[in-house]
């Protein structure tokens, strides 16, 4: 039976509905390149009967009661709202009595009152990228003619507090902006932003036959770089540390930065919320324009590709041999120093897509970026272990800041 999948845990494929196209041009985006995948297309333009096939499939792959559909792109709201309005009514077609829920994600510079009335009637969650004070932001997220976009983002977020709509930031830390955490954090709290995602910039520049520049994460060759934009290793760390000690003396429970959420649910040995701190993956893939199915949205590359949704199912695609050993993959290739590594249990090795180094002793698979976690890890381990303490004792973990103060400069836990 079609409607019947075998694994107990839900499943996400997030939707290209333009596929890479965005009316802006960011430096470090590995998105935007996508379009030379399909080289022959003139329009990536997700069809409306690929829409409704999506959306039938994708409600017969689940097996919870909720499912959640994740609109991605390049940019998201170059379709227009009518595009947005069929996929609702059609999600109410398949739902079968089942809930659904819906996010978004967007540069921002598109939004406008009528955007913002239709994401409050449908409740979605939408996902801005904004990363932080203008200096930082417009350093890289500029269109094509090289125009900044921050203000135009910033609009966007008016727009979207003015009418009630549920938003988070999702900001990018890179080579520019990573000496700088504090700034970076208290311009989100200026902008009573309380959900905020702080992710890496890891990219290598490795040109393909095809025009595409970014290299896929098992390639290795002499001639492949680090991209220019990527952040440092170490600085990531110290960044992250930075950023901690602010958080834990002044706004546990109030602002929710993901990292930091991942980290503590790993500590009480709960599924951390975000896929890079798990210690499998594999069930988030996502799917492009024109039906294809790859198996990770940092993972577009033909040789992770899965199928079509013309030809298989979601069901199929998403539970095959193939993409169960791309989950398993991310703990079972982990090198032996991650399998021994004490922060194991909270690292995971991140993300796969991060780990072309080798290890002192020649071995593949080493993050890039352990460095940074390992002073990441060993700094907040204290605090984490408080805060455990508190959850154990079904006490608010937030009770840490009356336990923390800072001497000389270092945050220490208090007796
Ligand atoms: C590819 S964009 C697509 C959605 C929309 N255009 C936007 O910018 O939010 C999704 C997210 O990926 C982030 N991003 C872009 N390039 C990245 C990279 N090389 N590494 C990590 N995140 C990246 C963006 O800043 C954005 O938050
Ligand atoms: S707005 Fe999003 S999709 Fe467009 S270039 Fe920037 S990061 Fe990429
Ligand atoms: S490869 Fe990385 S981004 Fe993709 S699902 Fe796995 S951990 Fe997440
Ligand atoms: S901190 Fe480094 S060694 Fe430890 S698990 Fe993470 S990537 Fe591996």
């Amino acid at each position: 039976m079609s409607n019947i999948s075998p694994f107990a845990r839900p499943v996400y494929v997030m939707l290209k509905p333009v596929g890479s196209v965005c009316n802006l041009a960011c430096d470090y985006c590995y998105y935007l390149e996508k379009d030379k995948l399909y080289p022959d297309v003139k329009n990536h333009i997700l069809t409306d009967e690929l829409l409704e096939r999506f959306i039938q499939q994708y409600m017969e792959c689940q097996t919870m009661q909720e499912v959640l559909f994740t609109w991605h792109g390049g940019e998201t709201l170059m379709r227009p709202i009518s595009f947005y309005r069929k996929a609702l009514a059609l999600q109410q077609k398949y739902a079968k009595g089942r809930r659904v829920d819906n996010c978004i994600q967007t540069n921002g510079t598109l939004l406008n009152d009528e955007w913002c009335r239709f994401f409050k009637e449908n409740h979605f969650l939408v996902g801005v990228s904004i990363d932080g004070p203008q200096e930082f932001h417009d350093e890289y997220r500029r269109n094509r003619q090289g125009q900044p976009s921050f203000y135009k983002v910033m609009k966007g977020i008016e727009l979207l507090k003015k009418h009630g709509v549920e938003y988070n930031g999702m900001a990018v830390v890179n080579d520019y902006n990573v000496d700088y955490p504090l700034e970076f954090y208290q311009f989100f709290k200026e902008i009573d932003c309380h959900y905020i995602q702080f992710a890496p910039i890891v990219e290598r520049l490795g040109f393909h036959a095809d025009g595409t520049r970014l290299a896929s994460p098992e390639q290795q060759d002499a001639n492949i770089k680090l991209a220019p934009f990527s952040v440092d290793a170490g600085k990531w760390g110290d960044f992250l540390c930075a950023l901690f000690d602010e958080w834990v003396q002044k706004d546990v429970g109030n602002f929710f930065i993901q990292i930091f959420d991942a980290t503590l649910a790993n500590w009480v040995g709960v599924q951390p919320g975000v896929c890079s701190m798990a210690k499998t993956c594999g069930h988030a893939g996502v799917m492009e324009f024109n039906g294809d199915v790859y198996a990770c949205d940092h993972f577009v590359f033909p040789a992770y590709k899965l199928g079509n949704i013309r030809t298989q199912t979601l069901t199929e695609m998403m539970y095959s041999q193939k993409q169960l050993q791309f989950g398993a993959d991310k703990y079972e290739k982990l090198p032996q120093v991650c399998k021994q590594c004490e922060f194991l249990f909270a690292c995971n090795g991140e993300c796969p897509k991060n780990r072309f180094l080798h290890t002192a002793d020649g071995e593949p698979g080493l993050n890039y970026l352990c460095k940074g976690y390992k002073k990441y890890f060993a700094h907040v381990a204290p605090f984490m272990d408080f805060m455990k303490k508190e959850l154990q004792a079904q006490r608010p973990p937030a009770n840490i800041m009356d336990h923390v103060s800072m001497e000389n400069g270092h945050i220490i836990l208090k007796a």
